[in-house]
């Protein structure tokens, strides 16, 4: 069984992106990715400093907006387009989730799809399932970066994701058909949810619910990969699948922490610099 050390690949893909920001730095191109927080919420609090630390690490400048919970939608557009319209900021990023009185969809919409590293705007979307260049969403990506450099095959595979949001289980499905994998998506109107599951060769979760995958979903020498992040009363991280009780049945798998999560980071850096090369003055 092989543990896949999402940490150790998130850092060969930093120190390449690290080579290529020097560089373009070298040819006076410098980077800047622009951090919008709305509200302090502490998980998002720990991925926005997380994110900044990575800029740091790669030379890439993070020019943070830390704004008020109360901040309005005419705020939040007026930041936004001040940041498209801005030459020196290459990548835009809105923490999700925003607070609820905030529209998300007008708001990803509004970013300039040539800055929109995290992928999440409708025309980034578009060139994905179309196989056209654009910005590639950063966990999806990430987990097929953990796949390939971990030297699993895709092609041909029986692939089943469990979890159908837009910006992870759906996209994660286009990128897996993207590699001529054989892709099935659940989510919670599927029947046989356990069967589905077991027919997989490559296993994607992305539930949303801390340990809900367990042994007897898993067929013998499955890959598992875990997109879910719980944080129970003390702190402890899990994710969507109950680890010590699959990782036996897999010839690989993803823990939490240390599996997608430092993926999603290393592959917004990667975008960053995807936009200089693509876009940048
Ligand atoms: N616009 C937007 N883009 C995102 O990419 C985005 C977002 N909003 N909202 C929230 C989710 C979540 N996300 C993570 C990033 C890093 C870790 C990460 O580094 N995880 C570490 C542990 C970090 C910890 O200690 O909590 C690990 O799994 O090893 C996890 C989750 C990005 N997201």
């Amino acid at each position: 069984m092989q543990i896949i050390d999402g940490k150790k690949i998130s850092q060969e893909i930093k120190d390449e992106v690290k080579e290529e920001v020097a560089q373009l730095k070298a040819e006076g191109k410098d980077i800047a990715l622009a951090v919008i927080q709305v509200g302090a919420d502490p998980a998002s609090s720990v991925y926005v400093r997380n994110k900044k630390r990575a800029c740091e690490y790669v030379g890439i400048e993070s020019v943070s907006y830390e704004l008020p919970e109360e901040t309005t939608q005419e705020e939040l557009m007026a930041i936004v387009d001040k940041c498209n319209k801005d030459p020196k900021i290459n990548g835009i990023l809105v923490q999700l989730p925003l607070p609820k009185h905030l529209d998300e969809d007008e708001v990803l919409l509004a970013i300039d799809p040539k800055k929109d590293v995290d992928g999440f705007h409708p025309v980034s979307v578009g060139n994905m399932v179309i196989g056209e260049k654009g910005f590639l969403p950063c966990t999806p990506a990430g987990v097929i970066q953990l796949l390939k450099r971990s030297g699993v095959e895709i092609d041909g595979k029986e692939c089943v994701v469990v979890g159908r949001s837009n910006i992870v289980g759906k996209p994660m499905a286009m990128l897996l058909l993207r590699e001529n994998g054989t892709v099935t998506i659940c989510h919670s109107h599927t029947k046989d949810l356990k069967e589905v599951c077991k027919r997989a060769d490559i296993l994607v979760v992305a539930i949303g619910k801390p340990k809900f995958i367990d042994d007897s979903y898993v067929k013998d020498g499955a890959v598992v990969i875990d997109v879910g992040i719980h944080r129970n009363e003390n702190n402890k991280l899990c994710g969507d699948v109950d680890y010590d009780k699959v990782a036996p049945k897999t010839t690989a798998i993803t823990p939490v922490p240390g599996g997608v999560g430092p993926m999603t980071i290393a592959m917004l850096m990667k975008n960053c610099v995807e936009s200089k090369k693509l876009f940048g003055e």
